[in-house]
């Protein structure tokens, strides 16, 4: 890799296997710097278990992970890395918090748990909510929200320590139909706005492809590895084969 260069997330030909199982073979891919990639495959593609590797909480058997540069083992700015899981997995909503103190505690890793909040921390937590585009939720009980606003709360949480690479994982599980395209479009502004860096995990290949910058195929090892405009040129069979025929490429129209 050279020295100049510093994508926000390289992978080199790694490989995992769970006791006798082999989930992930060779996978060698980027995120550039900037970028909006979404990470596609089916369930059980491996998908969550390359998440994990890539964040240090599994060790691939080979292989190597570089954040923006480093070697995983060095890599010591988790601040700058924001992970936001599967809503249903990462909060009881039934906890009762306000939008504002759930925003907050996105914080508690930089301030320490109960350490008085000042005035530019505050300013970093109504931004956060705002740039979500939940502002006038700010007091709301996050329980009395739709699935795909506490999401935009859960975004919020993780962008108010201003991380550089967000990754998020199946955020669209619980969001209805009529909500999702208006949650990546938010997602895409991020990027676009703010110059944040995203990987988006999801199976969701269609609705996905219209606002990501850069697109990764896994299953088990990695189909396919590009821009958006080089996604657009595979043949929907090619991957009708790799998902099954249940699952079809949005056409666009330019
Ligand atoms: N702790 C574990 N021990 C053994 N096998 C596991 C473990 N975790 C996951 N697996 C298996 O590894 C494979 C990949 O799982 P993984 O969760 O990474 O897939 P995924 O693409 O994220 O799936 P989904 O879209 O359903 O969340 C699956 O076959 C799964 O059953």
């Amino acid at each position: 890799m050279s020295k100049q260069y510093k994508p926000a997330v390289r992978i080199e030909d790694l490989s995992f296997h769970y006791q006798d199982r082999n989930v992930l073979e060779h996978i060698t891919f980027e995120i550039p710097v900037g970028s909006f990639m979404g990470l596609v495959g089916p369930n059980g593609s491996g998908k969550s278990t390359l998440i994990r590797c890539l964040l240090g909480l599994l060790k691939p058997q080979s292989g190597n992970v570089y954040l923006f540069g480093q070697p995983l083992s060095l890599f010591k700015n988790w601040d700058e890395i924001g992970y936001v899981s599967q809503k249903a997995n990462s909060f009881n909503t039934a906890f009762p918090a306000t939008v504002y103190e759930v925003v907050s505690m996105g914080l508690f890793g930089k301030v320490g748990l109960f350490r008085f909040l000042n005035k530019v921390h505050k300013r970093k937590i109504e931004q956060a909510i705002e740039t979500v585009g939940m502002a006038d939720y700010m007091n709301r009980n996050i329980g009395e929200l739709s699935g795909g606003q506490q999401q935009r709360v859960f975004i919020a949480r993780a962008l108010v320590s201003d991380p550089k690479l967000l990754i998020l994982d199946e955020p669209t599980v619980g969001v209805d139909a009529a909500s999702v395209a208006g949650f990546y479009q938010m997602l895409k502004n991020l990027n676009r706005e703010k110059g944040l860096t995203l990987l988006l995990v999801t199976h969701d290949i269609g609705v996905m492809s219209d606002f990501v910058t850069h697109v990764a195929c896994l299953n088990k090892q990695l189909h396919f590895h590009g821009n958006t405009a080089e996604f657009e040129k595979v043949s929907k069979e090619g991957f009708s084969q790799m998902y099954g025929h249940h699952v079809h490429v949005l056409e666009h129209q330019h």
